[in-house]
């Protein structure tokens, strides 16, 4: 979640590459999932092993009790909200009798790992795209630590293996350090921008197999019709599901604060263009999509969620007792401006939903 910000900001975008300003938005995500995890909102054991705050983190929010990286309580509820909520609708996908996962502009993720954990959902794949830079970091972090690596299983013995083999690594790094492959986990580097980019996910989903697509905030840095040509591309899985977690009613007040202020840091949204939860859950319905689009969808926005979804006990265990909330109408005015949107196509995953 990017941190609210306010009017007054004049300043001139630095020169950044924006793609690299793109990349640096999951320094955000990871930044405001390690504040609500240190803060006890939120439990994830591997966080500290796919992210580290930058020692001097500009976007670091203030310092004290929580240390450094520590955020506002909205960004900490909001990433709460949001996290609960996808994780919710991803456990259904997985009670439906499961099958995988197609998670894009996946940057510092953990949820594979926090699948992996308990108890064992019935998950054949888990893939992970994002732009090259970021795989790379990753497959680096996931090939030095063990407790990320020990979950893939053991690569299976061939009649012929000799002993070296037996003790192989159960994953491999390729692609000049940008791509790791295990037999249930791929890290996969491409542009989600460049139509024949996802010629690189060939081979590695059966398009048989049940499949969730998931894009937590990354469609509102791509040109809607960029993200449309990945979702004709996600036409081949019949059965599927998509997830996403986005922006939505920029054009108001609130949204154009946010965009100014983002345009400082060379970033825009081409594709925050949905004003409502509903135009968002539409926009899967299309039937322009072709075999792409979707059967149902429906949305939330994190303010929906907050007051339909989070369990009442949740919110007075985790939420009221860990920091004071003043200001109830900016957590609703904030919670606003983003949703959980998803869709379905086929009958095994009809249904999902809150
Ligand atoms: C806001 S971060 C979200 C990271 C993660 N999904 C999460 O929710 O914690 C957006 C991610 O999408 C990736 N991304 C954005 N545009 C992309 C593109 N065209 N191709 C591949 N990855 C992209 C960025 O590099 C970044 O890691």
């Amino acid at each position: 979640m990017l941190p609210p910000q306010r009017s007054g900001s004049s300043g001139r975008a630095p020169s950044i590459d924006p793609d690299d300003a793109i990349r640096a938005t999951d320094d955000d995500a990871a930044a405001s999932r390690l504040s609500a995890v240190n803060l006890g909102y939120l439990p994830d054991p591997f966080l500290p092993y796919l992210y580290r705050p930058p020692m001097s983190s500009s976007h670091g929010g203030n310092a004290g009790a929580g240390g450094p990286s520590r955020k506002p309580p909205l960004i900490n509820v909001g990433t709460h909200h949001r996290t609960m909520a996808v994780d919710m609708l991803v456990q259904q996908f997985f009670h439906r009798g499961g099958g995988q996962v197609l998670s894009l502009g996946a940057g510092s993720d953990t949820r594979f790992w926090r699948l992996s954990q308990s108890p064992k959902p019935n998950m054949s794949r888990y893939v992970e795209v994002d732009f090259p830079h970021q795989t790379s970091q990753k497959a680096q972090r996931i090939a030095r630590t063990a407790k990320l690596h020990s979950i893939f299983p053991s690569p299976s013995p061939t009649p012929s293996a000799s002993p070296s083999s037996l003790t192989s690594k159960p994953y491999t790094v390729s692609n000049g350090g940008t791509s790791l492959h295990a037999r249930s986990y791929s890290l996969v580097p491409l542009d989600l921008r460049d139509p024949t980019a996802l010629s690189g996910l060939d081979g590695l989903l059966d398009p048989d197999l049940p499949t969730l697509l998931l894009a937590e905030c990354v469609f509102c840095y791509m040109k809607p019709e960029d993200t449309d040509a990945v979702l004709k591309w996600f036409g081949r899985f019949k059965e599927a599901g998509v997830l996403v977690y986005e922006m939505i009613g920029l054009e108001d007040q609130f949204g154009q604060v946010m965009k100014r202020n983002l345009a400082t840091r060379n970033l825009s949204l081409p594709g925050a263009v949905y004003r409502t939860s509903a135009d968002q859950a539409n926009r899967f319905l299309n039937p322009l999509l072709g075999s792409g689009a979707f059967y149902t969808s429906d949305a939330k926005t994190l303010w929906g969620i907050h007051t339909d979804v989070i369990p009442k006990e949740e919110l007075q265990r985790r939420i009221a007792a860990l920091e004071h909330l003043d200001e109830i109408e900016e957590l609703r005015l904030v919670l606003s401006h983003y949703c959980v949107a998803w869709a379905t196509r086929g009958q095994i995953l009809e249904g999902i939903g809150f």
